[in-house]
C-alpha cells in the first residue's frame, strides 16, 4: 500500500520546546521521520513524504506548505486508493505494527493516538476526507460514517503513541532501538527509575 507521511519541516515538535531548542527539534523530528520511513520500507510499502518544506530523507518528497488537512486531502484526491497516512512522529512504529494497519479490514482504518489524534489511517474509500487536529479520531469516525465507509480500528500501542510532549520521550528511550533513541542518547537524555516510575533526565542540557 502506498503511504503518505506528513512532515512539518518548518517548525516541528513545538510542544517539545521546553526540553529541545529549535535546532534540536529539527534534528529529533528528522530522526523520527527516518525511523518511520525505515519501518514502511521494511514492511514493503512505498512512502512519499508530504512536507511543508524541502527535507533530506530516504523517500520522495512532495512539498505542500498548506495546512495539514488541506494538503492530505488533495494528496488523497491525486492518488489511486488504497493510500495510508502515517505520521512522522510515530517513533515506536515497526513493520509488524504497520502490517496490522494495512491488514485490518475496512474502507477507512484508524489507528487512534493517545489524547484523540489520528496517528495513522488506511483509506480505501474515494469520498473519505481527513480532518486533523483537535479530537481528529472522532472527526474521522464521523467523516467515515457520512460517506457510508466501513470503519476499522487498529488497537496498537506502537501505532497509538506519537511523540508530542516531553513525557512521551520516555517511550522512545524504552521502546525505540533506532535513530530516534540514538539521537536522544547522543543529546544526553537518559531513562531513570524513580519511585518505581520511569523518568527522563538530561543531566547536561535543557529540560
Ligand atoms: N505536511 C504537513 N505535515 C504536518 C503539518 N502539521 C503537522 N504535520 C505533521 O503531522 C504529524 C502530527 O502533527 P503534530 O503532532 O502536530 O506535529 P508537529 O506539528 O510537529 O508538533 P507540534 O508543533 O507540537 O504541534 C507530524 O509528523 C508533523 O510533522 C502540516 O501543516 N503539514
Ligand atoms: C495531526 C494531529 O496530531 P496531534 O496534534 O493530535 O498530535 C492529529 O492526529 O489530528
Amino acid at each position: 500500500m502506498q503511504a503518505l507521511v506528513p512532515f512539518d519541516a518548518r517548525h516541528p515538535k513545538s510542544r517539545l520546546s521546553d526540553v529541545l531548542d529549535d535546532d534540536e527539534r529539527q534534528g529529533f523530528a528528522r530522526a523520527m521521520l527516518a525511523d518511520v520511513l525505515d519501518a514502511l520500507d521494511q514492511a514493503g510499502h512505498s512512502a512519499t513524504v508530504l512536507s511543508t518544506a524541502p527535507v533530506e530523507c530516504d523517500a520522495p518528497v512532495v512539498v505542500d506548505d498548506r495546512p495539514l488537512t488541506t494538503a492530505v486531502n488533495d494528496a488523497l484526491d491525486d492518488r489511486p486508493l488504497p493510500v495510508s497516512i502515517v505520521m512522522a512522529d510515530l517513533a515506536l512504529v515497526t513493520p509488524d505494527a504497520l502490517d496490522s494497519l494495512f491488514e485490518t479490514a475496512g474502507d477507512v482504518v484508524l489507528a487512534p493516538g493517545l489524547g484523540g489524534g489520528t496517528n495513522a489511517l488506511a483509506v480505501r474509500h474515494h469520498e473519505f476526507q481527513v480532518d486533523y487536529h483537535g479530537t481528529s479520531v472522532h472527526d474521522h469516525r464521523e467523516n467515515a460514517k457520512a460517506v457510508d465507509a466501513d470503519l476499522g480500528v487498529v488497537d496498537s500501542y506502537r501505532l497509538g503513541i506519537d511523540i508530542d510532549d516531553p513525557m512521551d520521550l520516555i517511550e522512545v528511550l524504552l521502546h525505540n532501538n533506532r535513530r530516534a533513541r540514538a539521537w536522544l542518547v547522543d543529546a544526553g537524555f537518559r531513562a531513570e527509575a524513580h519511585d518505581g516510575r520511569a523518568t527522563v533526565t538530561r543531566p547536561d542540557g535543557k529540560g
